[in-house]
């Protein structure tokens, strides 16, 4: 028995009272609502359980992916107790009910926990693969039972797992990760791994097998769960019983269940493996990451999601691990966060999906179908950065269009090499792409869309949404989207790649962080975060797994699809978020939505960066809630951080939000405000040249550095990162080649900055952001980007959504997929999603700083072209990267 349980068990009775009270308040919470739920993934989760009795039969014929039942992991231990070997759990007592109920949950952190290698051949009860949990809204009322009746059945199947012999093999899709992602080992997941259909064949499942039961997700199961209520929860503190953690089906292809951190809606909860004491399906994707790749699709990927945090593993690592526990190893995620039907492996496209070679093209049938509408303009067909990624637009005869277009219309992504998988995430796949012509790469989020799936109404909204927020984003310290397009079933989004891996990847590598770096990154998280606030837009799932870091340092947000848009007075908060950072408030949902749950996970954050850990680390996921939400204790905070580390922490970790300082105000602490700015040498040839479409301010920055660096001739010019490097148009040498805005040879600092992004010029999915024009590839009458704030004039542009003007085929990125565009429509028509009215202009921090990867190689022929051009200016060129400012 865990030792946590053993621990709460110990003193139930003392605390039952505040148990009681804290988990009828959550109790509540989940039953009175959820917020918004255009917003919420946890339709999704509804969904998926609703589908999931739908599918099985498809479900039962694709084998899924089983991570290898060898590792035996415990998720009932804390995080200091776990050994590396786990005991064997002692299975708790079965409830009589098959639900969601406290007893289950327990039961299948028990089984969960047991060792993988006493239970080889016994099959698991394996359920069938979840919906997605995430999903936006839930019309029925219904679907909370729905999710809770899937919940109760991966409970049972947790249960069953109990017997070492319902152990399944590990399906060979387990063996295609790449990276090490998929550590079959380890995982307590294999459970989840496991065929569901097949496996639903024991003894404990039989009941709920029953046509009837399994009718389940939505009616029996919850009925019953209806019928007995609240004290089997209060009982067995099962906070979820409403709730959230979605369950997350394991699919090697799919696998949104990648992500077990990640707490959901209301309604996800209620999909909760853990919560309802199902299985951890995802926990095999998300353990499973390699840890040295800095990319993950473990802890991180897998990320996000509640439940795989719910239980904070370490030392699980695979062979391949640090030394440092990986917690992402043995992450029991059981959820993602959101079950895209999309990249559920249950369904029957999926299981194509996922046995796509990580090394393919995304796609060879690409062309096979839904031929994409052309882009308009001539943008960079042959950049991924170039809206024609974007499916979104309709082809403009009159517009002309680049050769590369023509002879590839259909598929301007098909220039794009899929190459390695980088991670998992709930969604879909994160594969490295690379265009072998320009030599330019990205990050390339695969995700399966059904069109004859409802799920792909839920995927399409969430989708719309986190793209809709992420196209208008655009600052250095956030992961900068470059556009979408759609490929038959599939969506690819295309966004900056950031090779260094995420912060909790990091951690794991190479164990904590030194001081001056936890500042660095700190400083640059909130830099983002004041960003990304002053929109009136909460991220909502800040920790080490959702930021990653280049190799120069940089710190950049990113999975924005938990973020959302505060756009007015009442915004009930929803239980999103990883337990482990979630703040007290969403916890017990006191409070209405609201940035401060964002710093409160930044100080979370601080502390993993400190410790290689969150904090309550030590305590399993309820119990980790229970602290967090219903007591008044602090984390530890290490020694090692100093006074002002100590100080900024709990500054972030006030319960009350109200008491908490604003990112703004936070970044005038000394512990970061001292911190050592990152820098990045701006080379000479950057500042020669000036943008043909920048902003005044943008050329009279960049004039201004040029002119500075000029002056000096050999110039020692130096530029903090966050300032300017990357508005210049030629700030990048590889936004200089390939971004879209480049080509239209327009140029505006930001989508969000600029005058037509302001008033409403903007695509969501057309890759607002982040695109630095091609001045060397201006085109009359061309294409303009709204990110660049320029805008396709021609035709039926746009409309107009609440200020916000979208280009009026944006939906197209769904063409053929008539569920999926609708719900896309409708989510980027919401209220919810519309930045236009916060738009601001951009200060010199917001400019988008370009690529820098790339920067260096091509310096230096910069320098020699600017030389060329300007042979009465002087430069050394055996300096072409400029000093370094900064103060260290
Ligand atoms: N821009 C990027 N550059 C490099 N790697 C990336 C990038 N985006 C994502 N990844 C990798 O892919 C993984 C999954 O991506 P991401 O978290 O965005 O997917 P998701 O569906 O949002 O996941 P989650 O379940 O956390 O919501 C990340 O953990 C990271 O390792």
């Amino acid at each position: 028995m865990p030792s946590w349980w053993g621990k709460s068990s110990s003193k139930e009775a003392k605390k039952k009272g505040n148990k009681e009270s804290f988990i009828d308040t959550i109790h509540r919470k989940f039953k009175s609502g959820s917020e918004d739920k255009s917003n919420s993934r946890s339709g999704g989760s509804q969904r998926r359980c609703n589908d999931t009795v739908s599918e099985r039969g498809s479900l039962s014929r694709f084998p899924s992916r089983s991570p290898s039942p060898s590792t035996p992991v415990s998720r009932c231990q804390s995080f200091a107790e776990r050994p590396h070997t786990q005991p064997h759990a002692q299975p708790l007592p079965l409830p009589r009910a098959q639900l969601a109920t406290v007893g289950r949950t327990d039961s299948s952190i028990s089984a969960s926990s047991k060792s993988e290698l006493d239970r080889p051949s016994k099959p698991l009860l394996v359920f069938p693969l979840p919906k997605p949990c995430y999903g936006m809204n839930r019309a029925d009322p219904t679907d909370v039972e729905g999710d809770l009746a899937t919940a109760s059945i991966s409970s049972g199947s947790t249960i069953d797992s109990d017997d070492p012999s319902e152990s399944r093999p590990l399906s060979p899709l387990a063996s295609d990760y790449e990276n090490g992602n998929r550590t079959a080992l380890n995982s307590p997941s294999s459970v989840m791994h496991k065929d569901p259909t097949p496996t639903l064949n024991q003894k404990n499942s039989k009941e709920a097998l029953q046509p009837s039961n399994l009718l389940l997700n939505n009616h029996i199961l919850s009925t019953s769960l209806k019928r007995q209520p609240s004290s089997m929860q209060m009982q067995n503190l099962q906070i979820p019983s409403h709730n959230a953690f979605c369950s997350a089906p394991d699919s090697s292809m799919s696998s949104p269940s990648r992500s077990p951190m990640r707490a959901f809606g209301v309604e996800q909860f209620v999909n909760s493996g853990f919560w309802a004491g199902k299985a951890y399906p995802d926990i095999a994707s998300a353990h499973c990451s390699s840890p040295g790749s800095g990319h993950n699709s473990g802890h991180n990927s897998v990320g996000g999601d509640l439940s795989g945090q719910l239980f904070w593993q370490h030392n699980r690592c695979s062979p391949e691990c640090s030394p440092i526990p990986s917690p992402r190893m043995i992450s029991p995620g059981p959820s993602s966060r959101i079950h895209s039907g999309a990249v559920t492996p249950l369904h029957p496209r999926a299981g194509g999906a996922a046995a796509e070679s990580p090394t393919s093209r995304p796609d060879n049938g690409k062309q096979q179908s839904h031929r994409l509408p052309l882009p308009p303009l001539t943008i960079a067909n042959t950049s991924p950065f170039s809206p024609s990624y974007s499916s979104s637009t309709t082809p403009t005869p009159s517009v002309p269009r680049s050769p590369g277009r023509a002879e590839n219309p259909t598929s301007p992504g098909s220039r794009w090499k899929k190459g390695r998988l980088l991670g998992r995430g709930t969604f879909g796949h994160v594969y490295l792409g690379f265009n072998s012509e320009s030599g330019e790469m990205c990050a390339m989020k695969e995700v399966t869309l059904f069109s004859d799936d409802a799920k792909s109404r839920e995927s399409a909204q969430q989708l719309g949404q986190e793209v809709s927020l992420l196209s208008r984003l655009q600052h250095p310290n956030i992961v900068q989207y470059y556009g979408s397009e759609t490929v038959d079933d599939k969506l690819y989004i295309y966004l900056e790649y950031v090779s260094g891996g995420s912060i909790y990847k990091l951690l794991q590598d190479y164990g904590n962080l030194g001081e001056h770096a936890i500042r660095s990154y700190t400083q640059q998280i909130l830099s983002g975060l004041a960003y990304l606030h002053a929109k009136n837009t909460v991220h909502r799932d800040i920790k080490g797994a959702n930021i990653l870091v280049d190799p120069s340092g940089r710190v950049k947000l990113a999975d924005f699809g938990m973020a959302k848009h505060i756009t007015g007075q009442s915004c009930p908060l929803s239980f999103k978020g990883s337990p482990y950072w979630m703040a007290p408030e969403v916890i017990k949902n006191s409070n209405g939505c609201n940035l401060a749950v964002d710093i409160w996970s930044l100080g979370c954050t601080v502390l993993e960066m400190a410790t290689t850990k969150p904090p309550w680390s030590q305590y399993e996921g309820v119990a980790a809630m229970f602290k967090i939400g219903n007591s008044k204790e602090l984390p530890a905070i290490p020694n090692s951080l100093s006074a002002e580390g100590r100080d900024f922490v709990l500054q972030c970790l006030q319960r009350n939000p109200l008491h908490r300082p604003t990112a703004a105000k936070l970044l005038e602490h000394p512990f970061v405000k001292n911190a050592v700015p990152l820098e990045r040498p701006i080379p000479i040839a950057e500042l020669s040249e000036g943008p043909p479409a920048a902003t005044n301010s943008l050329r009279n920055l960049v004039l201004n550095l040029s002119f500075f660096a000029l002056s000096d001739e050999v110039s020692d010019v130096h530029t903090p990162r966050n300032i300017s490097c990357p508005v210049s148009p030629i700030g990048s040498p590889l936004l200089h080649s390939r971004s879209p805005q480049h080509m239209s040879g327009r140029m505006s600092p930001s989508p969000i900055s600029s005058p037509h992004t302001a008033s409403g010029a903007s695509t969501p999915l057309s890759g607002g952001s982040g695109m630095l024009p091609f001045p060397h590839l201006k085109q009359p009458g061309s294409y303009m980007h709204e990110g660049m704030g320029t805008i396709q004039r021609s035709q039926n542009s746009f409309y107009t959504n609440g200020g916000t003007h979208f280009h009026e085929p944006m939906p197209e990125l769904f063409r053929g997929m008539p569920q999926a565009s609708q719900a896309f429509r409708d989510i980027i028509s919401s209220d919810n999603c519309t930045l236009g009215n916060q738009i601001t202009q951009p200060t010199s921090g917001e400019f988008y700083d370009v690529q820098s990867v790339l920067a260096d190689r091509v310096s230096q022929q910069l320098l020699r072209d600017h030389v060329k051009l300007n042979p009465t200016v002087k430069f050394n060129l055996s300096l072409p990267m400029l000093d370094r400012t900064s103060g260290i």
